[in-house]
C-alpha cells in the first residue's frame, strides 16, 4: 500500500515557532487557539507546559478530521516558580531581575495530534539550561525599551537582542527559541509510523 503525506497544522501565533517549523521544509498550515494560560503553581513544571501544549492542539484538532496538529509552550522556571510572558514593562523588569546572574531552565512542551484514524497523541517536552549574565537596572531598562521582551516567556529573546544577556546554554537552543526541532521530528516519525504515512525523507 502506498503511504499518505499527512496533513500537518501548527496550532501556533508564534512567528518563532512558524521559522521553525518552516526550516525543516515540510508543508504546513497555521491554526491559532484560543486558550487559558493562567500559570498554575500547583503543578510540576514539565506537566504544566505538556498540559497547555496539549491543549492548545486539542482546540485546533478537535474540529479537523485528517491532520496531524502540533501545540507547543515554552515556559521559563526557576527556583521561586514558573514565569510566562510579562504582561507589561514592570513586569518584564521584574523578570528580567530575577533571573540576572542565575541559572534557570526554559522548558518547551510538546503535542501531537493525529486526527487519522485511529486517532493518536503524543506529548512530550525538552528541557534547556540558561545562565544569564548578572544585569544592571540600567541593561533591564535599555532592553525593555527595544519592544522585544513582551511577548517572550522570561522577557528575553535568545534569537533577538537578548543573546547578550545569555552567558551559555546546555541543551537544545531550539527549545529556547519556543520549538525543540529535533524533539518534534521524532514524535512525528512517531505517530506517522504509527499509521501507514510518510512526509518524505525527512520522516521515513
Ligand atoms: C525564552 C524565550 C522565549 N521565546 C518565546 C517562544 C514563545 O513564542 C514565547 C512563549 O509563549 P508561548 O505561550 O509558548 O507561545 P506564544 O503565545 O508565543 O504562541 P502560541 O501560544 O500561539 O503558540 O516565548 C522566544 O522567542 N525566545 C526566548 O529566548
Amino acid at each position: 500500500m502506498d503511504s499518505v503525506v499527512p496533513r500537518i497544522v501548527l496550532a501556533s501565533s508564534s512567528p518563532r515557532r512558524k521559522m521553525l517549523l518552516h526550516q525543516l521544509d515540510i508543508p504546513f498550515d497555521i491554526r491559532v487557539s484560543e486558550i487559558d494560560e493562567t500559570i498554575q503553581g500547583d503543578i510540576p513544571a514539565e506537566e504544566f507546559a505538556r498540559r497547555l501544549a496539549f491543549e492548545k492542539a486539542e482546540a485546533i484538532a478537535r474540529s479537523l478530521t485528517d491532520t496531524i496538529v502540533i501545540g507547543a509552550d515554552t515556559i521559563v522556571v526557576d527556583e521561586r516558580g514558573i514565569l510566562g510572558k510579562p504582561q507589561h514593562e514592570q513586569e518584564a523588569f521584574q523578570m528580567l531581575q530575577r533571573l540576572s546572574g542565575k541559572v534557570h531552565r526554559v522548558i518547551t512542551g510538546v503535542a501531537v495530534i493525529s486526527t487519522y484514524l485511529p486517532q493518536n497523541a503524543l506529548v512530550n517536552h525538552e528541557t534547556t539550561q540558561v545562565k544569564i549574565a548578572a544585569l544592571s537596572d540600567r541593561d533591564i531598562q535599555c532592553y525593555i525599551h527595544t519592544g522585544e521582551p513582551l511577548d517572550k516567556a522570561g522577557a528575553y529573546a535568545i534569537q533577538g537582542k537578548g543573546a547578550m544577556f545569555v552567558e551559555w546554554i546546555h541543551g537544545c537552543y531550539n527549545n529556547v527559541v519556543g520549538l525543540p526541532l529535533f524533539l518534534l521530528i521524532r514524535m512525528l516519525k512517531n505517530i506517522t509510523h504509527s499509521t501507514n504515512m510518510s512526509c518524505g525523507h525527512l520522516l521515513s
